[in-house]
């Protein structure tokens, strides 16, 4: 299960967020960049609060990628469980030089590579970070201008970034001005964490943290209780069309049709009164899922991919049966395609 990470400034933003359900106590100043430092001091007094009760993480700052800045940074901060580093747009031999010294000077601090959004990642980086010493790699956004991580990066390139790390003996963490209705698309990466500031304060990102933020956005990250003889409601994604490489003849190969996807899932309901995203099924998981197939490359059979969707959908132990119509629309005078319903195996 992924584990919420909450930036806090300082000791009274750290215990709020131990109270109301954070699990990684993650150490920055918001006022100071994606990546602000506060001082050993702080981190010490903040160690001294928790004392243990979570692990505590800090940032190294917004640095420039030299590892004489670099590496003091890191070694000033080693009383955290983990120090988070910033890899800024720089030459490669830049950030290896990086990795290189820290390895050589910081065997016994446990690192995070931070890299962000708005300039992609190479997943081919996570095995050099892990011979470097470190302990885990995260995507954040460093630009903090109220765009989202997916505004940046689609799921198909977060996942295939969680996927390399994790391969590559790495921890995952995901952050970039993620809000609530994220938590539910987010989740199925499989990330170790997912990281939050800005949803968490009472207005700007550098304002303070808001306790009914954090237990709110917390809560998404805990089971969801239904009672399988509850009532279901269908929720639905109709007529999403998408461009995409289809078909099992020569002719349809390298080139895109558009295809479109209707589908309608039964969910157990969680409340009669929904209040926050944890109480609702999120269509936006349908048109993920629709869209991650898209973006994967050729698929001979339209049966394929309405057998993949159904899957990934009654993957949510509240759908109880799933209806998905796949369509192919540039054939010649009429659409063409499958529709298939599936059930819940385990009712
Ligand atoms: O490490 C996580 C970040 O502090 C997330 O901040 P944000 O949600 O404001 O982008």
């Amino acid at each position: 299960m992924a584990k919420m990470l909450v930036s806090v400034r300082n000791v009274d933003e750290a215990v709020l967020a131990l109270h109301n359900g954070a699990d990684i106590i993650d150490l920055k100043e918001p006022g100071q960049g994606a990546l602000g430092a506060v001082g050993a001091e702080m981190l010490a007094a903040v160690q001294a609060e928790i004392a243990g009760r979570r692990p505590v993480s800090a940032v190294a700052g917004d640095l420039p990628m030299d590892p004489a800045v670099i590496t003091p940074a890191v070694q000033a901060r080693a009383a955290a469980d983990f120090v988070k580093i910033g890899f800024f747009p720089a030459e490669r031999e830049a950030w290896e030089a990086v990795c290189a010294d820290l390895a050589a000077k910081t065997p016994g601090i446990a690192k995070v590579a931070v890299f962000f959004g708005e300039d992609g990642v190479d997943p081919d980086f996570m095995p050099i970070l892990h011979q470097a010493g470190f302990t885990g790699a995260m995507l954040d956004t460093r630009t903090k201008d109220g765009r989202r991580l997916l505004d940046h990066m689609s799921l198909a390139a977060l996942r295939h970034f969680v996927d390399a790390a994790s391969a590559a003996g790495l921890q995952t963490g995901l952050a970039g001005s993620l809000e609530a209705p994220d938590v539910a698309r987010l989740l199925p990466l499989a990330p170790d964490y997912l990281g939050f500031r800005g949803a968490l304060t009472a207005g700007e990102r550098a304002g303070e943290l808001a306790a009914e933020k954090v237990k709110a956005m917390s809560a998404l990250f805990k089971p969801i209780m239904v009672n399988e003889a509850s009532q279901t409601d269908r929720v639905f994604i109709r007529d999403f069309v998408q461009n995409m490489e289809i078909g099992a003849y020569g002719f349809e190969r390298g080139r895109k049709q558009q295809v479109r996807f209707t589908i309608e899932a039964d969910v157990l309901r969680v409340s009669r009164q929904p209040e926050s995203m944890g109480d609702v099924y999120s269509y936006d998981v349908m048109m993920d899922a629709v869209a991650q197939i898209a973006e994967r490359g050729h698929t001979d059979l339209v049966e394929t991919l309405a057998e993949e969707l159904a899957a990934t959908i009654l993957a949510d132990s509240r759908v109880v049966e799933v209806t998905v119509r796949v369509e192919k629309l540039d054939l010649g005078p009429a659409s063409a395609g499958i529709e298939i319903r599936r059930k819940c195996e385990r009712l």
